[in-house]
């Protein structure tokens, strides 16, 4: 079976910055990939790469098996890929209802199954609520249900993590292993968070200054000295 996700010898330079250089790393389908890497080191550059809003690059992107090097992000997104931004994407004036409505209506979800999701997160006393009214812990967790019941084949959550409370974290744990469980999607998980990471992803990838140090089972990754010391003065107690 093809990999979900390839990247061979991904690159790129920003002026003389080489945010991401030649990075190559495959995700195999029904994978939670975790990637991680201190402040600047390229995770959102390297998720901008994948998902074609940034196309001048070097080296090659495959989705689904599909090379899509160059290929537009709306494409990427008809083809089967999705993304969350690290701050949430939902309209402030619609009701949660209609945001998860609209997200369920631009995929292969059903509304039904969105509902469903939401009650089991017991998020549902949200839906009447317009997104101005929300808290951004309760915003940022809609936000991946947003992305999930699209029913991507491949997500890339980019800190999804971010901001939430203890038990919303808890229920983003939830969410994306029955995102990977039930509905077999290939999810990349690009945090800061590493315990969350740890707990979540069977491999994990790691990028330093543009380049991946480190890339394997997360048992693996985790001992590896470089890793540790890469995360040095960006809270060393996280790594
Ligand atoms: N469009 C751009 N123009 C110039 N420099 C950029 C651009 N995008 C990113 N960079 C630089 O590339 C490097 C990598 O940035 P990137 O945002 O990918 O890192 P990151 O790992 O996602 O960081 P963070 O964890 O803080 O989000 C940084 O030095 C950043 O300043």
């Amino acid at each position: 079976m093809s990999a979900a996700l390839e990247l061979e010898k991904v690159g790129i330079s920003f002026g003389g910055l080489r945010a991401v250089d030649n990075v190559s790393l495959t995700v195999a389908p029904g994978e939670i990939r975790g990637l991680i890497g201190p402040n600047g080191a390229g995770k959102s550059t390297l998720v901008n790469i994948t998902a074609g809003e940034q196309r001048r690059h070097d080296g090659r992107v495959r989705l689904l098996g599909q090379d899509v090097t160059g290929v537009r992000a709306t494409k990427r997104i008809s083809d089967g890929l999705a993304r969350t931004f690290q701050r949430p994407e939902i309209a402030t004036r619609l009701t949660i209802r209609e945001n998860v409505e609209l997200a369920v209506g631009s995929g292969r979800g059903d509304l039904a199954e969105a509902e469903k999701m939401l009650a089991d997160l017991d998020l549902s006393g949200w839906l009447d609520i317009d997104g101005k009214h929300v808290p951004y812990p309760v915003l940022k967790i809609i936000d991946t249900v947003r992305a999930v019941v699209a029913r991507p084949a491949v997500l890339l959550a980019d800190e999804p993590a971010a901001g939430l409370t203890t038990e919303d974290r808890e229920k983003l744990v939830d969410l994306l292993r029955t995102a990977r469980d039930r509905m077999e999607m290939t999810i990349v998980l690009i945090e800061h968070d590493v315990p969350l990471v740890f707990e979540l992803c069977e491999r994990v990838s790691v990028l330093d200054s543009g380049v991946l140090i480190a890339d394997g089972p997360a048992d693996e990754v985790r001992r590896r000295a470089e890793v540790i010391e890469a995360y040095l003065g960006v809270g060393s107690e996280n790594a």
